[in-house]
């Protein structure tokens, strides 16, 4: 049994996360801990997923690599900065820790179709959008979906975008994610959704991804908290690895 601490547990993926923890064969809900109630209820834990708030999830995740429980992020907000304090944490505690911008399969696999088409396309955009609770913008998912991009077309020696534009409204074009133009709508009845458009010679090809519910993350979640401790690396981000992509 993996004894399993869920942070963030009354919170919309949290809950999802109890759920499919309780459900899940081999498994074992050994803490839900949610605001205000203290860390200490996951030292019962093996593997502690943490889905609460780009800003506490530094602490969370410092004193999981401290008390050497694996951990698995789902929270976003990770920048190279963060990713280089938590590599830095990790040299000196046990344990490894998973970071997923996206535990959805076919949100993964559009992040990577997009990395592969990037680079044969004059144009790439991201268009994501999201229910109007989510904190952060751009999503987790568009910050890194461009992040890919950006590495693919660098690798190909891809030209830069072709933009004219020589004056605009603040926000107009989006925000500039390596380059690479990621555009934010945030919309009453949107769970979370991604096009990705890219542009050629007389034709778009649009990649998209719905999320219809907070359920569709729960096999990339249930796989990852079945991997994590067993991952060679201390620190993985995405599930990539984990489905032989
Ligand atoms: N990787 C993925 O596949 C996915 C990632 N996400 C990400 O997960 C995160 C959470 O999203 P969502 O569930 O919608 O957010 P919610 O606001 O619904 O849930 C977050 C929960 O964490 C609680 N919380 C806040 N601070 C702490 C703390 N210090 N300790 C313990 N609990 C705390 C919140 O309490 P309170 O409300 O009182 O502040 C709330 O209950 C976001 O960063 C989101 O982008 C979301 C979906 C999928
Ligand atoms: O806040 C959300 O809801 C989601 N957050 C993640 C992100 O920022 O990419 C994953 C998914 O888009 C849902």
């Amino acid at each position: 049994m993996i004894k399993v601490g869920v942070l963030g547990a009354r919170g919309r993926m949290g809950a999802e996360v109890c759920r499919a923890v309780r459900d899940a064969d081999g498994m074992e809900l050994a803490a839900a801990v949610d605001q205000g109630d203290g860390l200490d209820a996951l030292t019962a834990a093996e593997v502690v997923v943490d889905f609460t708030h780009p800003g506490v999830v530094m602490d969370n995740l410092q004193w999981c690599v401290k008390h050497g429980i694996h951990a698995v992020v789902g929270t976003t907000g990770f920048d190279a900065a963060r990713l280089d304090s938590v590599r830095s944490w990790l040299e000196e505690g046990t344990g490894n820790v998973l970071i997923a911008p996206n535990f959805g399969i076919g949100a993964v696999l559009m992040m990577q179709f997009a990395r592969k088409a990037a680079p044969f396309f004059e144009s790439v955009e991201v268009v994501e959008t999201h229910h109007p609770n989510k904190a952060d913008a751009p999503s987790g998912t568009a910050r890194r979906t461009a992040e890919l991009i950006a590495a693919a077309r660098a690798e190909a020696g891809a030209a830069p975008f072709p933009d004219a534009t020589s004056t605009a409204l603040d926000g107009a074009r989006g925000a500039d994610v390596e380059g690479v133009r990621v555009h934010a709508v945030r919309m009453s009845g949107a769970v979370a959704h991604q096009e990705v458009i890219l542009g050629g010679h007389g034709e778009l090809f649009t990649l998209r991804h719905d999320s219809m519910n907070r359920e569709s993350f729960m096999p990339g979640v249930v796989l990852a908290v079945r991997e994590v401790a067993g991952l060679p690396d201390r620190l993985t981000i995405g599930i990539e690895s984990l489905l032989g992509l």
